[in-house]
């Protein structure tokens, strides 16, 4: 077996080199042939094609939170070859929503093992962009935005951030047309979920990454005590599931809001949007799971 592994070294707290040290080990007493790649922030889903063209694996690891995910998935996208999840990241909501270990040994043992092949959904958002996980316009956009532009040291950063999204946040009104309906609804945050949990454990829906639905939930209003009680040390983790309206669970929608607002894709902050276009990519790749 030939594994190609896709490593962002920049990842969650950064530190992965343990855990690749670990895998290595376990790949060299199984004789399995590893390539290892790192990436670097630029280009590299060019490199990513390439070495794919390069080395034939059998299956592709993407070592890193939900953006290297996505990173990985979009290049496998018309291959047939499997994407397997080592999660890295801060977040890693597709891997909690997948139930993918997390502790070091237990992830050794299965990058190699006899993994099960399972179907993976990924979302098309205004024709040019892939989400694996989630995406959302409003607070959290702006606090991805934020996060990105500045960094945050520490709880009390991220605090700082957390209260000036909520504070700077505008109320949207968005029109919501689904293959099923029309609807009118307003609110400070808009998420669009492949995924039915957030990397906190929080859960979104009852959808999964396999059935050809995504689900958008609307946060229609904000309640300061919601924000203090969930914490912050994370992206998403101030939200909870009763902040949500009820789900929306479709194939594909547009949405029409009444401003520019910002809007963040798998932790990825993509721009300002008052327009998103978004498809279902039903069964686009496989994935392997435990
Ligand atoms: N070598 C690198 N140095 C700096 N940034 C990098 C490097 N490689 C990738 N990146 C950037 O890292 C981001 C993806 O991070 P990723 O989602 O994997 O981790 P994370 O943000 O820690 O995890 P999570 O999404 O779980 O919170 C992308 O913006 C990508 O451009």
């Amino acid at each position: 077996m030939k594994v190609l592994f896709i490593i962002n070294p920049n990842s969650g707290a950064g530190s992965s080199a343990a855990t690749i040290a670990r895998i290595q080990e376990a790949a060299a007493l199984k004789n399995i042939s590893t390539c290892i790649l790192y990436t670097t922030g630029t280009r590299d889903d060019e490199m990513i094609r390439k070495e794919i063209d390069l080395y034939k694996p059998d299956r592709v690891v993407a070592g890193g939170g939900d953006g290297t995910i996505q990173l990985v998935a979009r290049n496998l996208i018309g291959t047939n070859l499997p994407i397997v999840l080592l999660p890295l990241g801060s977040a890693n909501g597709l891997a909690t929503s997948l139930d993918i270990p997390k502790d070091d040994e237990a992830l050794a043992d299965y990058i190699f093992s006899d993994l099960q092949a399972m179907p993976l959904d990924l979302l098309r958002i205004n024709d040019i962009h892939i989400c694996v996980h989630l995406a959302d316009i409003g607070i959290n956009g702006m606090m991805v935005k934020e996060y990105e532009e500045g960094g945050h040291s520490g709880m009390l950063g991220y605090a700082r951030h957390v209260v000036h999204a909520v504070k700077e946040t505008p109320l949207m009104k968005y029109t919501i047309k689904t293959e099923k309906e029309t609807l009118e609804q307003e609110g400070y945050m808009l998420a669009f979920a492949n995924a039915n949990m957030y990397g906190t454990g929080i859960q979104i829906s009852e959808g999964s990454v396999h059935d050809g639905m995504f689900e958008i939930r609307n946060i229609p209003k904000i309640s300061w005590i919601d924000f203090i009680k969930a914490g912050l040390t994370k992206f998403n983790i101030f939200i909870d599931k009763h902040m949500f309206t009820d789900v929306i669970s479709c194939k594909q929608a547009e949405v029409f809001i009444d401003r520019k607002v910002d809007f963040q894709i798998d932790g990825e902050y993509i721009g300002e949007v008052n327009y998103l276009k978004i498809e279902m990519l039903p069964s686009a790749i496989t994935i392997l799971i435990p």
